[in-house]
């Protein structure tokens, strides 16, 4: 079985190929940088540590890489032969991707009338959906039909914190014990593929939202508020308590708009909560809050972890947040010269000021209350 892995970064390597290795796959990971592909191909197996006290390793093999700037011909050729496609990139590039996905596909397609499933693993809600919009892009209407009747494109939640590697070993990766993997089973074309890890749902809404509205609106608050407040790391901020403060208001917030719209379990949500601090807090992981507040345009995009469980819950609770419009605030004042989406923000801001920014990123009305509170704060 083959695996086309878009990716080899930390979650691609630390998660995805952990997962696909122990369900008997070959991973070919297709990256565009050169030193990770040409490590990957040859050690051809690389290790996973789990960062706890009882660390525990595993060696991940049947892997290889592909070059996608200097061998795309490579990746077309993989792409015919694969029994499964998965991406972790980051939102902003599956467009760039799907250009030589869609050539792939276009290939394959003449000769192999076999179903194949494309699932992007990216902290998004419809990540995989995008990416179809995107390949469909590139593709004529006939093929789009011919494209319908054999890939699948199933969206995903994925969750497993993989901060940024500082080994010696340039494969080796360190991940957080935790993780979940969930794919939504009625896009799936031909068989379900056997994954350990993977749960198949019915509707994936519930579970990438309070996935993204729990463990990434949380993530946020150290990122953002901890930045601030100038702490390095997310266990730093974690420790601090105006921190602790903002991520229990924010995530009771949003939890409150999780549980009247999908009518989750009070206590469960409550445990799921505690257990996402506590993995927050693990002592065995240095996360930089730059990682995690990486690209901060996009999360104050309107379905991102910021904006909408703040709609979220002003449409279900008929109030206006106030801890979720505190971390609106950080988000917009975030600031790191190593990071091309906060540069940005705050030239914006420069340019437009505040409201101005915050309604073009956010998509908010200009009178939506939520902009009026945080210009209160700012
Ligand atoms: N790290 C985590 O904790 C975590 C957890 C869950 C989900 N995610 C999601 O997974 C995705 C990847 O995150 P990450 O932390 O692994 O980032 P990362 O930067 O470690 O990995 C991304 C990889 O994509 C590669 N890449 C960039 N452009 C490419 C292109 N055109 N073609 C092929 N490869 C390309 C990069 O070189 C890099 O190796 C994001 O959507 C993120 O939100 C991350
Ligand atoms: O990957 P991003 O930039 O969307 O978000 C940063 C982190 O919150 C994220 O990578 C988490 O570590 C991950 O989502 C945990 O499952």
């Amino acid at each position: 079985m083959l695996a086309v892995h878009f990716g080899a970064g930390n979650i691609g390597r630390g998660f995805i190929g952990a997962l696909l290795y122990q369900a008997n796959y070959h991973t070919t990971f297709v990256d565009v940088n050169e030193g990770i592909i040409n490590e990957i191909n040859e050690k051809q197996q690389y290790n996973v540590v789990l960062a706890a006290e009882e660390s525990e390793t595993l060696t991940v093999k049947n892997v290889s890489g592909i070059n996608s700037i200097t061998d795309p011909d490579k990746v077309i050729e993989a792409i015919g032969k694969a029994d499964l496609i998965t991406t972790a990139v980051g939102p902003n590039i599956l467009a760039i991707i799907a250009k030589l996905i869609a050539e792939g596909l276009q290939k394959r397609i003449k000769t192999n009338n076999k179903a194949l499933n494309i699932i992007a693993c990216e902290n998004m809600v419809g990540g995989s959906s995008l990416l179809k919009e995107h390949i469909y892009k590139q593709v004529t209407a006939d093929e789009q039909q011919q494209f319908d009747e054999v890939f699948g494109f199933p969206n995903a939640a994925v969750d497993r914190i993989v901060p940024n590697q500082v080994n010696e070993d340039p494969l080796l990766v360190s991940v957080e014990p935790y993780f979940e993997w969930v794919v939504e089973k009625p896009a799936f074309k031909g068989e379900v593929p056997v994954i350990d890890g993977v749960t198949y749902v019915e509707d994936l809404t519930p579970y990438i939202e309070r996935k993204l509205f729990t463990v990434n609106t949380g993530h946020v608050v150290p990122a953002y508020i901890g930045r601030s407040l100038e702490y390095a790391t997310i266990n730093e901020a974690m420790h601090d308590e105006k921190v602790q403060e903002i991520i229990k208001g924010a995530l009771n917030e949003s939890g409150e708009a999780l549980i009247q719209t999908y009518h989750f379990d009070r206590t469960e949500h409550q445990n799921y909560i505690d257990t996402i601090i506590g993995r927050f807090m693990n002592p065995y992981i240095s996360d930089e809050v730059t990682r995690v507040g990486r690209g901060p345009i996009r999360k104050l995009g309107p379905r991102d972890r910021i904006i909408r469980p703040a709609s979220l819950y002003m449409d279900v609770t008929g109030n206006v947040p106030t801890y979720l419009v505190q971390v609106i605030v950080a988000a917009l004042q975030y600031k790191n010269a190593q990071d091309e989406e906060a540069v940005k923000l705050q030239q914006m801001i420069a340019e437009q000021g505040y409201e101005k920014t915050l309604q073009t990123i956010s998509e908010l009305d200009a009178n939506h209350p939520l902009i009026a509170a945080v210009m209160k704060e700012v």
